[in-house]
Formats: C-alpha cells, sequence, structure tokens
C-alpha cells in the first residue's frame, strides 16, 4: 500500500500541493488529472523523492520515501518514473537502452526479458535500431519498457502515451496496462486523456487549487461530474440551470421548453457537435446529421 497523508509541498514561495491525503493498493491503477499547472507532475515527483516535501509523508509499505535531503541517490529499486522528457543513451540501441540495468550475470534471462517488454511496447521492428533515431513516440515507448526491465513494484508515469499517435496509442494502453495488471504492479498516471483513464484507471484523483477535489471510480465520476473540471475531463458539456449536462445526454425533440438556435456544425466522424443559441448561451450537444444554421431545435435532457 502507497499511503500519502497531508502531504504539502511548495516550490519557493509558490505553493502547488496543500495537505494531500489518499492511498493507492498494490496493483491499484490511479489517474491523476488536472488543470495544467494544477501540480500532477510534482505529485509524481515527490511520490519518487525527487523533492522534500514541506510537510507529510509517503509510506510504502514500511519504507517511508524521502527526497534528497536524506537520500544521496534519488529514487528507490522498488520504484520507476517515466517522465515526460525521457534521458535515454541516444547512441546505443533500443534492446541495449532496455538490457542496461538488467544482470550481465544471466545474459539469457536478460535477453528474454528485453524481448517480452520490446513486444510490450510494440517495438519489434526497431529493437537494433540506435535510440537517436527513432521518433518521439518511439522513444518514449522505449523509455517505458526500460522502467518495466526491473519489475517494479510502482510505476510512476507522466503522460505516457502522450508523444504517440493515434494509430498506435490503443492498442499500446491495452498491451502496457493489461501487462502491468497481470504483474500486479502499481501504477500512478498522471495525464489529460480520458482515454488513459476509462477501461484502465480503478480510480481518479482529480487536484485542483492545491488540493484534491476528488477521489473516486471513472464511472461514478463520469455518471456524476461533481464539478465543470471533472465533467470537462470526460468531454463536451453543458450547464443549464445550474446541472451539468453532457452534449451527448441533450437530444432534439418536436417540442420543448429548450428552444435553441443552430450555430454550427462541426463534423465529428460518426456524429456531429452541434453548438447551438440557448437563451444567449452557446451549447454542444451531439446529433447524427448536420443541422442548417439558425434553423430553431427543441431539446431534451436525457440521461
Ligand atoms: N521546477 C520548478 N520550479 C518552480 N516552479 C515549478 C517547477 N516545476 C513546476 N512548477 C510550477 O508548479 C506548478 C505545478 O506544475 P506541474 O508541472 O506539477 O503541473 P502539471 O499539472 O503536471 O501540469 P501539466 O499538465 O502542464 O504537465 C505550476 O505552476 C508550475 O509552473
Amino acid at each position: 500500500m502507497l499511503n500519502i497523508s497531508h502531504l504539502s509541498f511548495s516550490y519557493g514561495k509558490t505553493i502547488v500541493l496543500k495537505d494531500i491525503s489518499f492511498e493507492v493498493k498494490q496493483g491499484e491503477n490511479v489517474a491523476i488529472i488536472g488543470e495544467s499547472g494544477s501540480g500532477k507532475s510534482t505529485l509524481l515527483k515527490l511520490l519518487y523523492g525527487e523533492y522534500d516535501l514541506n510537510g507529510g509523508q509517503i509510506f510504502w509499505k514500511d519504507t517511508e520515501i524521502l527526497g534528497p535531503k536524506y537520500n544521496l541517490v534519488v529514487g528507490y529499486d522498488f520504484m520507476k518514473y517515466v517522465a515526460q522528457e525521457f534521458d535515454l543513451m541516444p547512441f546505443i540501441t533500443v534492446e541495449e537502452n532496455i538490457a542496461k540495468h538488467l544482470s550481465r550475470f544471466f545474459p539469457e534471462e536478460a535477453q528474454q526479458r528485453v524481448d517480452e517488454l520490446i513486444k510490450v511496447v510494440q517495438l519489434e521492428a526497431f529493437a537494433k535500431r540506435k535510440v537517436k533515431t527513432l521518433s518521439g513516440g518511439q522513444k518514449q515507448r522505449v523509455a517505458l519498457a526500460r522502467a518495466l526491465a526491473k519489475a517494479p513494484e510502482i510505476l510512476l508515469l507522466d503522460e505516457p502515451f502522450g508523444h504517440i499517435d493515434n494509430f498506435k496509442k490503443q492498442s499500446l494502453r491495452r498491451s502496457v496496462f493489461k501487462y502491468l495488471k497481470d504483474k500486479n504492479i502499481t501504477c500512478i498516471v498522471a495525464t489529460h486523456d480520458k482515454e488513459d483513464v476509462l477501461g484502465f484507471a480503478d480510480r481518479m484523483i482529480a487536484l485542483h487549487d492545491n488540493t484534491i477535489v476528488a477521489n473516486a471510480q471513472p464511472k461514478e465520476l463520469f455518471e456524476n461530474p461533481e464539478s465543470p473540471l471533472i465533467a470537462a475531463f470526460f468531454g463536451e458539456f453543458n450547464e443549464i440551470d445550474g446541472e451539468i449536462v453532457y452534449a451527448h445526454q441533450l437530444k432534439v425533440t418536436d417540442t420543448s421548453q429548450l428552444k435553441a438556435t443552430v450555430i454550427h456544425s462541426y463534423f465529428k466522424g460518426c456524429f456531429y457537435l452541434i453548438a447551438a443559441d440557448l437563451n444567449g448561451d452557446t451549447i454542444f450537444f451531439k446529433h447524427v446529421k448536420q443541422l442548417i444554421e439558425n434553423d430553431t431545435v427543441y431539446l431534451e435532457i436525457d440521461k
């Protein structure tokens, strides 16, 4: 169990996190969300022991995670952190980067492990390539594999698929998160992307105003978004009479109290996102067909 109690941290005078407490069970996948600058990366760095806390404590089982004031070398063997800027060794190959920290006394086992991880991050075709010749997304996958090489108990991931194209992203997510679950590796992911959360995270923690404003299962938060911050994470939404209504929860009907004027139809693939004026406010709803500008539509809320 990872136990964070009353954690506080500032960069100089800039307060970033104030009195944060939460727990993460072994094998759990927890997503940290929040606006840019809300302190997601800072929280991961604190969990890793990169900075000294201003207050509070972090424990993994019986080990207290301490910062540079107490540790000559930052970090702990049982934990790996994949930062947004991954520092790989550019002049050696993908395989060599991953194998770097594996024992040289058991070359066969090391090679098997490298092969297994290259498969997890779907880089089979690039195993023998020098890292400096890879794209940003490919490097990100090498950094992930390298973090997994020594089988950490906890993995801290900062926007782990941010550099990876949509084409590859979904299958890579499934592969990596399945691997972590299979190996019972605790995983904490800082992300802006709901796709990193839905279907994978057991729990979601939202940071706002230096503190935790939500800590619950993604389904629970999706169904009852307590604030615009949470709703916005999941998608387009409106505030109608003080109520949060997702764009997919507004339906066109024959007649209703909600009379709106179409402003624009955005083609979104299998639906159109319609912007419309409702009593002077712009609202958004999903519709199967394109609607004509300035047409009147009646809407109902279908939750
Ligand atoms: N090394 C640093 N020194 C001083 N201030 C910093 C430092 N790193 C981050 N900050 C500030 O701390 C706050 C939190 O930053 P952090 O990077 O943790 O946010 P974030 O939620 O991860 O943002 P993003 O989603 O953009 O990555 C921001 O206001 C940022 O400007």
